[in-house]
């Protein structure tokens, strides 16, 4: 089973793939994280993340280039995805291709029916041959909550400075609808919501629905 964790920066994705790993680990599934971008292990992330951080000239003002990097840090992990898939009950992904689609089309002010999210979905399930995932799960954190969270997280790790997509506020109000409308529509599979109005998320009992299939 593939499964796709989704939502803002500092939704607490990290913290949550984390929490649904120990608790399939603890029923006996066997377990596997890949986080995206592959920080350290692609130079397409690298660049990505550099451009973010204000390198690469103009890299980063092209909405489309930033999302070819990204979905070719995802076309190189075509072969571990598959390989991870064969050893393992469930497969967490943290963040993936619908990630794509919610920030370019944020940042280009359309929303989840807009040009680039058929774009990504031909570029990235259609020639670079991703597989969809079972289930995308959108923590559906309110922005206030997740800029927070983001803040704190860059004052408390130093390798953790705001990116430029975390310090725009606007990027992230808008990214938090164009998700809510991908989730609606049921975009590249089927989704769960989790987290809205900020309820604390239980990684036992969301574990446990995502397998029963609720
Ligand atoms: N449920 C929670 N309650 C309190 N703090 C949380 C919760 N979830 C995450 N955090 C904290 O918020 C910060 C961001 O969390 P996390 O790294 O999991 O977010 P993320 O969505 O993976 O972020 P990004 O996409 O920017 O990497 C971290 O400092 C984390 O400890
Ligand atoms: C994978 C991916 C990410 N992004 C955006 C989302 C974030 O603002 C940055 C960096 O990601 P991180 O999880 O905060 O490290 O990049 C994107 O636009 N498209 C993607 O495919």
């Amino acid at each position: 089973m593939l499964i796709a964790i989704e939502g803002l920066d500092g939704a607490g994705k990290r913290t949550l793939a984390r929490g649904l790993h120990t608790a399939w680990q603890r029923r006996g599934l066997a377990v596997a994280t890949l986080d995206f971008p592959r920080y350290h292990r692609s130079v397409t992330a690298d660049l990505a993340a550099e451009a973010l951080h204000g390198e690469h000239g103009d890299l980063a003002s092209s909405v489309y280039a930033m999302a070819v990097l990204f979905a070719l840090d995802r076309a190189g992990a075509v072969d571990e995805i598959a390989a991870l898939r064969a050893r393992h009950d469930v497969v967490i992904l943290d963040r993936y291709v619908a990630s794509n689609a919610a920030y370019s089309a944020a940042r280009l002010h359309q929303d989840a029916d807009g040009a680039v999210v058929g774009w990504v979905e031909r570029l990235e399930y259609g020639r670079l041959g991703l597989p969809r995932p079972d289930r995308q799960v959108l923590l559906d954190v309110s922005t206030r909550l997740a800029g927070r969270r983001a803040r704190h997280r860059a004052t408390a790790e130093s390798d953790r400075a705001r990116d430029a997509y975390e310090r725009d506020d606007g990027l992230q109000r808008r990214t938090g609808a164009v998700y809510a409308g991908l989730a609606a529509a049921g975009w590249g599979g089927r989704w769960q919501v989790v987290g809205g109005g900020d309820v604390a998320v239980d990684p036992a009992e969301l574990a446990a629905t995502l397998l029963t299939g609720g």
